[in-house]
């Protein structure tokens, strides 16, 4: 049997009198793409939140590689493999492509490269992951949105990252950037080395990229099936009749 590369046992989590998560089981196998879906307020962002370290869940255990672990912060889950790139990505503005490529993070495994080092292995790595920028030396805050993502993507890969965990890469973008992203996940697929967890609200293209589909509803995962085993009709059903019952 494959050792899942993450894993989550009964995981649940509540804000005060709000249950946000119920017996989350789930899993990720190395080099797997897991989309997962469901409506506003389902729970995905905080399941998320939990798998990278930033939140603690109130019960359940965490599993990375076969380990058992308690996720202390972002950072420790880091440190482990796990790493999150956020709505707001984390870049900084002001600086090149490839200085934002090697910030806190290769600089402290590379402390005496020089620009000119660090912008080749910028170049050559993005360029691995199908990311096509003119010039690394521009200024992140010239990029569009879906570059900017795919180099927070291509950050995270370059920083050995096991898991990535991916909260909604693809909203607010135009057709063509969202094209960019889903391009760097088949790359990562193609390399096998990465597994990802992706939240999508657009279910085509969950199905289009994913490997699994998981569907939470309420907190709970009520639905997990390879993404070749399911439909654009049955994930549209399912999250219809939920709407539904709740009216
Ligand atoms: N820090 C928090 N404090 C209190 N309640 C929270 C907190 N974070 C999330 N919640 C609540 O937990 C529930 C799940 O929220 P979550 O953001 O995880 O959902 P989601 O599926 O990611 O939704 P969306 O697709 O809208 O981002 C919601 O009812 C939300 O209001």
């Amino acid at each position: 049997m494959t050792t899942a590369a993450l894993q989550a046992r009964g995981i649940a989590k509540r804000f005060g009198a709000l249950t946000a998560l119920s017996d989350i089981n789930l899993h990720v196998d190395p080099g797997e793409v897991l989309g997962l879906i469901g409506d506003n307020g389902a729970g995905k962002s905080t399941l998320i939140k939990i798998l990278c370290g930033y939140h603690q869940p109130d019960a359940g255990q965490i599993v990375v590689a076969g380990q058992e672990v308690t996720l202390r912060s972002v950072d420790h889950a880091r440190s482990l493999g796990i790493d999150t790139v956020y709505q707001d990505l984390a870049l900084i503005n002001e600086l090149s492509v490839y200085h934002n490529m090697f910030l806190n993070r290769e600089l402290v495994r590379w402390p005496l490269l020089n620009n000119r080092a660090m912008k080749r292995r910028a170049e050559r790595h993005l360029k691995d992951m199908g990311v096509n920028l003119p010039d690394v030396g521009v200024e992140v805050a010239k990029l569009s949105g879906g570059q900017r993502q795919a180099i927070a993507v291509a950050r995270s890969v370059y920083s050995d990252a096991k898991v990535l965990l991916l909260d909604e890469p693809l909203a607010a973008m135009g057709a063509k950037e969202g094209t960019m992203i889903l391009d760097v996940i088949r790359d990562l697929k193609r390399r096998g080395d990465v597994s990802v967890i992706i939240i999508a609200h657009n279910y085509a293209q969950v199905l289009d990229v994913c490997d699994r589909v998981n569907l939470l509803q309420h907190g709970r995962i009520t639905f997990d099936k390879r993404a070749a085993d399911t439909s654009l009709e049955e994930l549209t059903d399912l999250v219809v009749a939920d709407y539904r019952r709740r009216r």
